[in-house]
């Protein structure tokens, strides 16, 4: 089954919220800056981001089923206190829409951007196909001017098939490039569909080129990722089974499925993830960087072993932490992770 269409309409969506999260971003105020139930900071451009995304899968695609499973629902918004947020997140939304001028439309009211939002409380599961949206991945690196992703996924009968990840911030040489002038230019689309490869093109248009994971099988020669949240991932554990396997070189801290995309063109070989027990990992977290690893010929699993489960709704089940690499690498991997986590779970003497 060819899902060509869908890759189409979700590069179309991810590269135009893009386009918002950059503008809000080049001019982020400290009012953009609201606070959830979870505490965790949402802008005006996740919002947006989350709008225009919905907007264009169901403008591109009108003869399918549209299920959207997306991190953002209008709760705070359809507060009083959020009737300027609502504005300014509709005036972006038309603006972008305006500028882009694919689409012939009647500027959306503040009901409309309520509406689309909404279309994303999709449950997800085994059956059927659901895309799957984190309209911006990395808010803390966003709202810090660093790393974040717009990241798109599809399902279909609980396996993800497609997967975009665009990243404004990253740049187009890899991040351990020495030379500067390359590291300033930015902007990273990445795409994958299932069997078809792993691609990236600039977010400004280039042609797209297929990319593959670093093809090390010497940990002494592999770098590793991991968040740049210590909140978000154990550094001290992820430090720990990088030495067992005789890793050298640092940690690359950045946020946001940015991790994935630059380990899928080799950046780095290894990614890390240990958030404290008890948190649960939600799919828009990985689905699009899972396809983006995959079909870059890398793997991602939990720290059993065991591959990420996207058919259980909203969230993933899974032991203990995500680990990706290469196949050579994955082995070792496992077992320095599991020698780890055995010898954290002993009692210090
Ligand atoms: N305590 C925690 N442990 C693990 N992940 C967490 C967390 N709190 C938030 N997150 C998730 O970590 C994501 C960012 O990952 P990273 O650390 O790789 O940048 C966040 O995505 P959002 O920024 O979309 O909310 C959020 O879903
Ligand atoms: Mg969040
Ligand atoms: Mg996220
Ligand atoms: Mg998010």
């Amino acid at each position: 089954m060819s899902y060509d269409k869908q890759l189409i309409a979700a590069k179309k969506a991810a590269s135009l919220a893009a386009r918002l999260c950059q503008k809000v971003q080049k001019g982020l105020l400290q009012s953009d800056v609201q606070s959830k139930s979870d505490k965790s900071p949402v802008t005006v451009a996740d919002y947006g981001s989350q709008v225009l995304v919905s907007f264009v899968l169901q403008r591109e695609l009108p003869s399918h089923a549209f299920s959207l499973v997306a991190e953002e629902d209008s709760g705070d918004l359809r507060k009083e206190e959020s009737q300027e947020t609502l504005r300014r997140i509709t005036k972006l939304v038309n603006d972008t829409i305006a500028n882009d001028g694919t689409y012939n439309v009647s500027p959306l009211s503040e009901a409309d951007v309520l509406t689309i939002i909404d279309c994303g409380t999709s449950e997800g599961g085994a059956i059927g196909q659901h895309w799957v949206l984190d309209p911006i991945d990395g808010t803390k690196g966003f709202l810090r001017g660093d790393q974040y992703a717009i990241a798109l996924g599809l399902l279909d009968e609980g396996k993800v098939v497609l997967g975009v990840l665009a990243c404004p911030n990253l740049p187009l040489e890899s991040i351990r490039s020495q030379d500067q002038n390359a590291l300033n230019k930015a902007g990273c689309l990445f795409s994958a569909q299932l069997s078809c490869g792993t691609y990236m093109e600039s977010l400004e248009g280039s042609p797209p080129v297929k990319v593959h994971v670093s093809d090390t099988e010497n940990p002494e020669d592999a770098s590793f990722f991991e968040s740049y949240e210590a909140a978000h991932s154990s550094h001290s554990l992820s430090g720990a089974i990088a030495k067992k396997l005789g890793v050298k070189a640092p940690p690359v801290r950045i946020d946001s499925q940015a991790k994935y995309g630059a380990l899928s063109r080799g950046d780095g070989a290894i990614y890390l993830r240990f958030p404290n027990k008890g948190y649960r990992e939600k799919i828009w977290d990985h689905a699009a960087g899972y396809i983006v690893i995959a079909e870059a010929g890398g793997v991602a699993s939990d720290a059993g072993g065991k591959p990420l489960d996207f058919s259980k709704g909203r969230y993933l089940d899974l032991d203990t932490g995500i680990i990706v690499t290469n196949q050579k690498l994955m082995p070792a991997l496992l077992k320095a992770v599991q020698d780890s986590l055995k010898e954290q779970a002993l009692p210090s003497l």
